[in-house]
Order: structure tokens, then sequence, then C-alpha cells
């Protein structure tokens, strides 16, 4: 904690013209409340990194808060526009097009039940993206039900559709699995570290070892507009259900008890310990599983192939042709040189570059009216388009060309 820097103290006694952020070298401000928030900072003389500090009004304290979420990459310049007094909607200059809209949380749910858990203040930093993504799929069951094998005829057969969100798991890798493709496998310390940067989703404790979804793995599957699988057990479920991430939850179920011990002793990649112990966790996780109120959807995997066709039949995929191909979603084409302001849900950018005017297309209008998901992950939803501000006038604001 510490004074507030001369420049933020100089723009609140000169903020009286009612726009709430101002910029100054290589910093904006932009104030929500009794919060200045000051974002950016400097690396050379071209780029700058984004940095945050939060200046409180009421006790004259600057203070370096959490922030958590994938930081933006540095860039040539920002402008900042506050949204519903939650979050600070960021427009980075010279960035490429899937990276110069960004979201600094200040007060959303998620943040705010950061705040709780870390005692202190706290940000998020959220990727904006055009579009909408498919609902992840989260698929839980004991182990050895199957749920692996199901998932990998999906894969097989829809490579262009789903991709496989990639946990962290301290266990030690069996003799086929790979790094980074089955599992990131890590050291406890690790992991622990990460846990508490903020850096998962969800995890838990799972048969003696600890397992989780970070924010990046399922980010990484959605940015190339596939639809995200999720392998994870009852207690990450449930975890999953809790948080932002809108996802369809099914539940596997073995046909009995001895049918499940025989699959998990066939597979022969556990001891005799740890196959007794997942057996005994394998009966709290029926109950869970089942009365919950997690899963929209409990599938009973007796006959294989069956069961594939009742988890395509529920995924909206019986009769769907298997080589449709997903493009990944569009980024934002965004000039270098802009000024940015805002007019009620829509956010004005001001390309005043003479190519632009030239295609008589000067603004490009960012709609978020219907802004979805957030930290921890992207926010989706963003509409983008051009109008000419000559001919179109503001009021064609209304009307995407
Ligand atoms: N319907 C089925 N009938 C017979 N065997 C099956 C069936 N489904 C899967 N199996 C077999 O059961 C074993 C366990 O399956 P799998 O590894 O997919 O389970 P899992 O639920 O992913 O387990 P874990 O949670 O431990 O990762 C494998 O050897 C697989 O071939
Ligand atoms: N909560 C989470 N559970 C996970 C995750 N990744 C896997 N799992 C579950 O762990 C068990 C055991 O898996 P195994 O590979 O050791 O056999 C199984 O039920 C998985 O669903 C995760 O990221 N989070």
């Amino acid at each position: 904690m510490g004074e507030a820097p001369a420049f933020v103290v100089d723009d609140l006694l000169q903020n009286q013209d009612g726009f709430d952020s101002k910029s100054k070298g290589c910093k904006i401000t932009t104030t929500i409340g009794d919060k200045t928030y000051v974002i950016g900072g400097e690396n050379d003389e071209s780029t700058l990194s984004l940095e945050v500090q939060i200046f409180d009004k009421a006790t004259g304290n600057c203070a370096t808060p959490i922030v958590l979420g994938a930081k933006p990459s540095s860039c040539k310049g920002l402008s900042a526009v506050s949204l519903n007094d939650d979050r600070i909607l960021i427009v980075k200059k010279g960035s490429t097009p899937d990276d110069c809209i960004w979201f600094l949380e200040v007060d959303t749910r998620f943040v705010r039940e950061q705040k709780k858990i870390q005692g202190t203040d706290v940000v998020a930093w959220s990727r904006g993206a055009r579009g909408y993504a498919e609902k992840p799929v989260v698929i839980s069951g004991p182990s050895g039900v199957g749920k692996g094998t199901l998932i990998s005829m999906l894969m097989k057969e829809f490579p262009s559709m789903f991709g496989f969100s990639v946990s962290h798991t301290t266990r030690a890798p069996r003799c086929m699995e790979k790094d980074g493709v089955h599992y990131h496998f890590t050291e406890r310390s690790v992991m622990e570290k990460e846990l508490k940067d903020g850096k998962f989703l969800e995890h838990a404790l799972v048969h003696g070892n600890l397992y989780g979804t970070s924010i990046e793995a399922v980010e990484a599957v959605t940015d190339t507009g596939k639809r995200c699988i999720l392998d994870i057990d009852v207690q990450g479920a449930r975890s999953v259900k809790a948080s932002s991430l809108e996802a369809i939850f099914i539940f596997i179920c073995p046909p009995s008890m001895e049918e499940l011990e025989t699959r998990l002793r066939s597979r022969g990649t556990e001891t005799e310990e740890q196959i007794l112990k997942r057996l005994q966790n394998a009966k709290k996780e029926m109950e869970q599983g089942q009365s919950s109120g997690i899963f929209d959807h409990i599938l009973y995997n007796d006959n294989l192939d069956e069961c594939y066709e009742s988890l395509k039949k529920l995924l909206g995929l019986d009769g769907a042709v298997a080589a449709t191909q997903r493009s990944a979603p569009q980024g934002i084409d965004l000039p270098a040189d802009h000024s940015v302001s805002k007019m009620d849900n829509k956010i004005i950018i001001n390309c005043g570059t003479a190519e632009l005017k030239k295609a008589s297309k000067n603004l490009i209008v960012l709609d978020v009216s219907s802004l979805k998901g957030g930290a921890p992950g992207r926010t989706r939803g963003l509409d983008v388009y051009a109008i000419d501000s000559f001919s179109d006038g503001l009021n064609g604001i209304n009307q995407p060309s």
C-alpha cells in the first residue's frame, strides 16, 4: 500500500467532464465509485505492460491488487471504458484481431467471491471474444465406468467438433500416457501454488491425488472454436456447476459394481490397493451422481455401442455428418490509431485513419449488450460492425451494416 501517484491525483482533481477514463502517458485511469483503477506501465519506449493499481479515494491509499486470469500481452497504448460499474473494457492499440479487446473485472460475482477468499483487493482479466461457444460437456462417473473410452470415440468420430480439456494431476503417468496430451503431470507443490494464484476453474482430491481443470485448458479448446469436453469427478462437477461456466453435465453409471470391478481390473493400470480405493470411492460417487441434482443426464454404460449412441443423441449428434468443419471464432481487426467513447450499450471506436476514411467506414461499434461468460475465462458475445459516421450518422449505430 502506498500514496497515490501524482498524476492520479491530478486526474481526479481535473475529472470534471463526466467521462470516467483518462489517459496520461503510459497509464489510463478509470474511476468507478470510490476507486480509481490505474492501468498500464512502462516496458520500454514502444510497448507498455498492463499492470493494475487501485487508488482508494476514501483512504487516499494506492494498492496493488491480486490480479487473476492470464494478463494481456504488452501493447502500444490503450483506451478504457467502464461497463456497468463491474468491469472495464480495454481496447489495446496495435494488437492482433484476437487480442485487442479485454475486460478488467473489478466487481463481478467471480471477483467478489475471490475477494472473500483472498481477503484483499482482487481484479481479474478476461479476453473479449466474438460470438458464442457451445456449452462445454462435463462427463463424470466412477473410475473404470468407461468415460475415457466414450470420450475417445466422440473425439475420433468428430475431431473438428470436440476438444479435450487436458487436466492437471499429481498422480504418476501410466505407461502409455503423454504429458500435455492425457494430463499435465505436475508436482504437488507446483499445483498448490497455481491453485493459490487462481489458475484453476476447479480442483479436487481424487483417490489420494490432486486433479484440476485449469482455466487455460478450457480456453485453449474454446479458442479453436471446438466444444470442450471435461472428464472430471463428481466433486469437480459440483464446483463447475457453481462457477460461471455454463455446461451440460452427464453422469455415467456402470451396469453393476461387479462389472465396474471387472473393468478396472482388466484395464490393468492400478495396483490392488488403488483398485480397492477406487471401488470404495465409486459407491459414494454413485450416490452423489444420482441424487445431487448436478447432472442433467444419466447414462448407463452396459453395452458400449448403445451407450455411445445415447451420448450422441443427447448431444444432438445422431445423424450428424462426422466431417462437419468448425471455424475458429473471428477476431476483431482494429487499427492502431483510434479513440473510444460510449453510447448506452455500444462502444464506439473512432478509427480516423486515411484507409478507413477511404473505405467510408470510420467508426467501429462494439455492441456489449449481450455479453456472456467472463473471468475465469473469455467474455463472449461481442457484436462488432463498422459504420460510416457521415452517411450512417450516429443513428446508424442501431443498424448493423
Ligand atoms: N461398455 C463397456 N463394456 C465393457 N468394457 C468397457 C465398456 N466401457 C469401457 N470398457 C473398458 O473398461 C475399462 C475402463 O474404461 P475407461 O478407462 O474408459 O474408464 P474411465 O471411466 O475413463 O476410468 P477413470 O476414471 O479411471 O479414468 C477399459 O479397459 C475399457 O476398455
Ligand atoms: N475434479 C477433477 N477430477 C478429474 C480431473 N481429471 C480427471 N479427473 C477424475 O479423476 C478420476 C481418476 O482419473 P484417472 O485418470 O487417474 O483414472 C476420474 O474420475 C476422472 O474423472 C480434473 O481435472 N478434475
